[in-house]
């Protein structure tokens, strides 16, 4: 990119940023605003006021009696005034930026969890999200608010800068060029060295995501166990000092190019200065200036360096903020794929035919194999459908589809003979209450675990315990200290941890609460012992209140009672019928039957 397009680039930054600080703190960046002019306002008339001050007095020094000390004095308490205001107005723009920035931080947060909320499941499922995101939090939430306050500094010194440099300038102009010398190469080497950096920093993103990860490996609860039982804890330690080391190296060959730089560039001012003071020395002994000139230049020429070097830092901070902001703002273009139709056609109420899987193929972003194909299906209401298969047939794959998380390469999938696309997509998935496989283990209390499966009814506080009874859940509850008001997982405060089965049950409470049409039940009953799971099954359909029901297991003892069974292999349906019909066949659902109930037969009971 030429120097000029990089230049203007923290431009269209800023363009998207404005809006963005506006939503979220209007009144803060008004007065911080104000209060900043007022600040430069004060410290330009500080200035003013002490040239003035060195006029006076160096014209007293002139005559032979100085007798009227008024003026003096009046320069001398306007400067204290003026000081005062200055720091009062440095102080309050400093609050207002604190407050701006703590709103700001608060409505980036607020709209990285929008984006994350909303995104398709894919994103989630692919590395590039975890990169996009870990580039989002890296960029910080105060980025935004950085580039503003930043560019009002930019401004501020600016502007403080130009009034400095004329004064220098009605002195003797020909230690401008020496100004200039102070502060350009300065800016040149910041901004190569920002960019440098951003860009290291870009490619380094997956190795600082595997060093999270290994972090989180040796500090989370979720793997103590088979850490320290293998003992794999100093095998990890080393392979997370080992990628810190070469982070760390990297980023310090960095630093020490830019700082050797910086240092000669640095340098060369620094003499630039001294050959000019020289110079003006020398004019005021030989009477070409006045001492009031000397003493300004040695006043203002150091604030002018000074205001350059920071003038320059603000520059590279700003150039620095407009790349990481790219980096959150990228986060926040993430727009689902799935969306709402323009005119979304109401859901059936009730269903009449259910739903259909027309010649569904299915290959998961990014790859090449369909892990699904041609696929016809079929759940009307009220019927009891299972999914048998070996693993990684594409049993959950289906459930995703069913449930609209992904949309199919090719087919269609139907509701009561409608495409399910032109339904809304919330409207279309509250149709569905599912338990999957990794279901999920909130750090909440017990009702709350369960009220998370229907959050939206009005009355779901009181369906509760009929859903953890239908579970089979509510004789562990009622003996937790404080039953359905405990708190679950030993994460924060009084926190009690259940076993793997009854974590099962509680979500199978909350896959009952929700009134849905169809209840998704993905290896509901893994965990749970064979006397629960016997009970779940035995009168499931009045425990389900006779909804459609998709349930996939490997126990095919659960099996059995479903009305239709579809039996995958490798991502296609291989066989379909009933129990009965399917041990009939002698296909691949009799053999997989076979095998299961061989040691049950061989013992008599
Ligand atoms: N997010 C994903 N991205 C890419 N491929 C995936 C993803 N999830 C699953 N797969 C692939 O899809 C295939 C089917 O996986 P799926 O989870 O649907 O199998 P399953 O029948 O439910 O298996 P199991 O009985 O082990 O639960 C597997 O080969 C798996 O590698």
């Amino acid at each position: 990119m030429s120097l000029f397009a990089t230049s203007l680039a923290p431009l269209a930054t800023l363009q998207r940023l404005l809006p963005l600080l506006w939503h979220s703190s209007r009144k803060w960046t008004l007065l911080g605003s104000l209060l900043m002019l007022l600040e430069v306002l004060f410290a330009l008339s500080v200035l003013y006021l002490l040239k003035q001050l060195v006029d006076v007095i160096t014209q007293q020094l002139g005559t032979e009696a100085p007798d009227n000390l008024t003026p003096v004095l009046g320069y001398v308490a306007a400067t204290a005034i003026a000081s005062l205001a200055y720091l009062a107005t440095r102080a309050m723009a400093a609050l207002a930026r604190e407050a701006q920035g703590l709103l700001v931080a608060d409505y980036i947060d607020g709209q990285i969890h929008a984006r994350a909320i909303a995104a398709d499941l894919a994103f989630y499922e692919s590395p590039r999200y975890f990169d996009t995101l870990q580039r989002a939090r890296e960029s910080g939430s105060q980025r935004p608010v950085q580039v503003v306050s930043n560019l009002l500094m930019l401004t501020k010194n600016t502007l403080m800068l130009a009034a400095v440099t004329v004064l220098i300038a009605t002195i003797d102009w020909r230690l401008l060029p020496v100004l200039l010398l102070a502060i350009i190469p300065g800016v040149m080497v910041r901004l190569v060295f920002t960019r440098h950096l951003h860009e290291w920093q870009h490619r380094r993103t997956q190795m600082e995501r595997r060093a999270s990860y290994l972090d989180w490996l040796i500090t989370s609860n979720l793997h103590a166990k088979e850490l320290r039982l293998n003992q794999l804890g100093e095998h990890l330690r080393q392979q997370y000092a080992e990628l810190r080391r070469k982070v760390r190296g990297e980023r310090l060959a960095i630093t020490r190019r830019r700082t050797r730089l910086e240092l000669l560039v640095g340098s060369l001012a620094t003499l630039a200065f001294f050959a000019a003071l020289g110079v003006l020395a020398w004019h005021t002994t030989t009477g070409r200036n006045s001492v009031g000139d000397l003493v300004l230049i040695l006043l203002i020429f150091q604030r002018a360096q000074s205001l350059g070097q920071e003038t320059i830092q603000l520059l590279g901070r700003l150039y620095e903020d407009h790349l990481y902001t790219g980096w959150l703002l990228a986060f926040l273009d993430i727009r689902p794929e799935i969306t709402e139709p323009e005119a979304p056609i109401p859901i059936p109420d009730p269903m009449r035919e259910g739903i259909r899987f027309e010649g569904v193929t299915f290959r998961y972003p990014g790859t090449k194999n369909a892990v699904l194909k041609d696929i016809d299906l079929s759940i009307r209401p009220g019927q009891v459908v299972a999914l048998v298969g070996a693993n990684g047939s594409g049993k959950t794959s289906l459930i995703k589809l069913l449930c609209r998380l992904y949309e199919p390469t090719e087919g269609r999938i139907t509701l009561d003979g409608i495409d399910i696309r032109y339904h809304g997509v919330e409207a279309y998935r509250r149709l569905f209450s599912v338990i999957f496989q990794d279901y999920a283990h909130y750090a909440a209390t017990v009702r709350d675990n369960i009220r998370f499966g229907d959050i939206h009814h009005p009355d779901t506080n009181d369906r509760i315990p009929a859903a953890a009874k239908n579970a089979g859940a509510a004789p562990f509850i009622n003996t937790l200290s404080r039953a359905y008001d405990t708190p679950l997982t030993r994460m924060f405060d009084d926190g009690e941890e259940l076993s793997i089965g009854q974590w099962q049950k509680i979500a199978l409470a909350r896959a009952f609460l929700h009134r849905s049409d169809v209840i998704i039940l993905d290896e509901p009953t893994s965990a749970l012992d064979p006397g629960a799971e016997f009970e779940l099954f035995e009168n499931f359909r009045e425990r389900i209140e006779h909804r459609a029901a998709l349930i996939i297991s490997h126990r095919l003892s659960t099996v059995r009672m479903a009305d239709y069974i579809y039996v995958l292999d490798r991502g296609e349906i291989c066989e379909t019928g009933t129990h009965a019909e399917l041990i009939e066949k002698r296909g691949m659902y009799w053999k997989l039957f076979s095998q299961q109930a061989y040691y049950y037969r061989e013992v008599d009971v």
